[in-house]
């Protein structure tokens, strides 16, 4: 397959222009990123990787950063984890406080918000230091010690972030949060402002696409019980109220993020990142969806 020269096809073919979204606006520094910036990367492995446009310029992972803090929980705690959220999609925008109110406190997946400041609260109370483990981790399964947080990009989000702080909170008083308010909300941001490119997060999560192993040196990250229910929630809730549309169109398990960054993968095969900051409606990178629902359609080859 000639992996590169799909990917020219899909480059020759779209554009910015070809959309009408929004690049996010309700974390100030996201609004200041550049709405031409396209980019994508196809990773194989080391000798075999393929890309075009910004693949190598780093952005706000913002909601991917759930996929590796669900993966050190999981880590943690085993199957133990699904007595604290639950394995549904939501239907509903990644931010929503509403069903909470009647499936008392646990969150339907760890992919909303809820959920994953659920995953939050967990490495809190049980790491010594979330954010250098978290760090340490991403670092480590991408074979890259050059990936930083953000931290004007986790102040931005904190100074206008009461939605998720009061989703906290809620979830406190419905007894599913342990420790205290600030700290949680202090990691979550942080995690979201992880800065990497599609280079690198295609690099990343090669890990669920080969069974829990770093493709290079074999070593064994995850169980490949772990890695086959990280995708199957990837599959099911991994673009919130629009994860069918994702699964009807491209057909993969993936992972998006209100910076515009779309990672996914094709287990035994191939990761895949793109990245453009307009939003759809639904918060997931309206360019970002079309290249892969093209890239899908020309290689010919989704995991369907
Ligand atoms: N969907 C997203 O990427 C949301 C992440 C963002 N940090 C938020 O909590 O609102």
């Amino acid at each position: 397959m000639d992996y590169q020269q799909i990917l020219d096809t899909i480059n020759d073919e779209m554009s910015y222009r070809d959309v009408t979204g929004k690049v996010a606006s309700y974390i100030p520094e996201l609004a200041k990123v550049d709405r031409r910036k396209f980019g994508m990367h196809v990773y194989c492995g080391d000798q075999q990787h393929f890309s075009f446009g910004d693949s190598e310029e780093n952005f706000s992972i913002q909601s991917i950063s759930k996929v590796f803090t669900l993966a050190m929980a999981m880590r943690l705690m085993g199957e133990d984890l699904w007595d604290r959220l639950d394995v549904e999609p939501s239907g509903d925008p990644f931010n929503s406080l509403t069903q909470l109110e009647y499936e008392s406190g646990i969150p339907r997946n760890p992919f909303i918000n809820a959920g994953a400041l659920v995953i939050s609260d967990i490495l809190v109370d049980q790491l010594e230091d979330p954010k250098k483990e978290l760090l340490e981790f991403v670092r480590k399964i991408t074979g890259d010690d050059n990936i930083h947080y953000n931290e004007t990009v986790a102040a931005s989000e904190k100074s206008t972030g009461y939605r998720n702080i009061a989703l906290v909170n809620y979830i406190k008083a419905l007894g599913n949060i342990k420790c205290d308010v600030e700290p949680i909300v202090d990691f979550y941001f942080y995690q979201c402002s992880l800065a990497m490119s599609c280079s690198q997060l295609s690099k990343a999560f090669m890990i669920f696409a080969n069974k829990g192993r770093i493709l290079e040196t074999d070593e064994k990250i995850l169980k490949p019980k772990t890695v086959k229910r990280i995708n199957a929630l990837m599959q099911t809730c991994g673009f919130y109220d629009e994860a069918g549309e994702f699964s009807f169109q491209v057909g993969m398990p993936g992972k998006s993020g209100v910076g515009g960054g779309i990672v996914a993968i094709h287990p035994d095969n191939y990761s895949v990142a793109v990245w453009s900051p307009i939003l759809n409606e639904n918060g997931n990178s309206e360019l970002g969806m079309k290249a892969l629902e093209r890239f899908t359609t020309l290689t010919g080859v989704s995991v369907f």
